[in-house]
């Protein structure tokens, strides 16, 4: 007789004032219903690529006794925006959501991102469980409470920090998942080899292929790690005023290319671009060694991700970039790094210092 080993999922413990597990594993969704327990009813926000996976989740829910309403919202960024949210928040009204009803977002970091606003703002705050589909929603997007959608004037303006009631990565929704969008996710994988936990980035040098390769022991590794490492930001500073800032190595230039782009490139694409930058400005402003700023490049290109951008987007690129959340006033501010998993606050850079680093970028 054949022996099944039936592998127990990851608990990665998330504090704070209102504490969470992160759940990662294959074939999870039988962990969801109890982190429901009281509610009647869920709101079920899913994306059209999702649709068949939403159908799975809601018969099981219905199995579960509650009440699901399915809300199908716009793919990728064009769910991200206020609209959006409104829309659905005509569906909580119509189907009388009350305060021990949930809402869960079942999808990459976009639905998530949007299932999480619709949830805090709706009475004041209702509960929401992130399931996450995407590589990039279960390391990053879909831990640690941000939540929003975006403006005109700019990626994620409006929102608000309401944590999740726990978070579901079941590594088994990767299979689907296309490969562009999981080296996207790679990219955030990468950010926190280099702002806390090196030995993400030697697990990436050692093997690229199957860093890539959904069900590969090295894959799940990085999520864990990578889960790790947000958990551990978010538990200390849920509100951004100090160490969450970090979170965002990168993220200043990759927010404008994603504007630029009018939100048609991959966030995690963005982001990879934003590190070889905040690389290249860490080593201008003296705080990072060249070797280091080196690094960053020949991991993210043996992952595939992109390294370059366009020359003539730099005026564009500056007047996005002063509307991040990290300025104060006109003063820019930005993640560095000092050495690895060392990162700091650099504040106030000339704009010649900018654009010179910006050089390193240009494809
Ligand atoms: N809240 C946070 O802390 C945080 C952190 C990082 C990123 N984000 C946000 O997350 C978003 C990016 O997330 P993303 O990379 O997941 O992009 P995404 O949500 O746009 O998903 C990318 C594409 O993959 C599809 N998809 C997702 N899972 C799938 C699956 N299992 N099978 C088939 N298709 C699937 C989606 O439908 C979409 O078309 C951005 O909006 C970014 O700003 C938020
Ligand atoms: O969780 C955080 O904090 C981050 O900065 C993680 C980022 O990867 C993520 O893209 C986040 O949404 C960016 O936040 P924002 O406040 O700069 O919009
Ligand atoms: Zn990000």
């Amino acid at each position: 007789m054949t022996e099944l080993t039936v592998t127990e999922p990851t608990r990665i413990d998330v504090g704070g004032d209102t504490p969470y597990q992160v759940l990662v594993g294959r074939d999870l969704l039988g962990e969801l219903p109890p982190m429901l327990a009281g509610a009647e009813q869920a709101a079920l926000l899913y994306a059209e690529p999702l649709k068949a996976h939403a159908e799975a989740l809601a018969a099981r829910l219905d199995g579960a006794g509650l009440r699901t309403v399915p809300i199908e919202v716009p793919d990728a960024e064009d769910g991200k925006s206020i609209g959006v949210a409104a829309g659905c928040w005509d569906a909580l009204g119509a189907n009388g959501f009350t305060r021990s009803d949930v809402v869960i977002g079942l999808g990459g970091g976009a639905v998530t991102d949007l299932a999480g606003f619709v949830a805090a703002a709706w009475l004041r705050g209702v509960r929401w469980v992130p399931v996450s589909t995407s590589l990039l929603g279960m390391v990053d997007a879909a831990v640690g409470g941000k939540t929003g959608v975006n403006t005109s004037a700019g990626k994620n303006l409006v929102g608000a920090f309401h944590p999740p009631a726990g978070v579901l990565c079941d590594l088994a929704m990767l299979d689907t998942l296309p490969h562009a969008d999981l080296v996207a996710g790679l990219a955030e994988v990468v950010k926190c080899g280099f702002i806390a936990d090196p030995a993400i980035l030697d697990l990436i040098e050692a093997g690229p292929a199957a860093a890539q390769d959904p069900a590969s022991p090295a894959l799940r590794e990085l999520v864990e790690r990578a889960i790790r490492v947000k958990a551990h930001v978010v538990t200390h500073d849920l509100r951004e005023s100090g160490l969450r800032e970090f979170l965002n190595y990168g993220h200043t230039l990759a927010h404008a290319i994603e504007k630029v782009e009018h939100y048609r490139w991959r966030h995690g694409h963005a982001v990879s671009v934003g590190l070889i930058y905040a690389a290249a400005l860490s080593v201008a402003t003296g705080h990072l060694s060249p070797d280091v700023a080196a690094r960053h490049r020949a991991v993210l290109t043996s992952l595939g991700l992109p390294v370059a951008y366009e020359a003539d987007a730099w005026p564009a690129l500056l007047a996005a970039m002063r509307v991040d959340k990290k300025a104060r006033g006109s003063t820019l501010r930005f993640v560095v790094l000092d050495g690895l998993g060392s990162p700091a606050i650099l504040a106030g850079p000339a704009d010649d210092v900018l654009e010179a680093a910006y050089r390193e970028v240009i494809a």
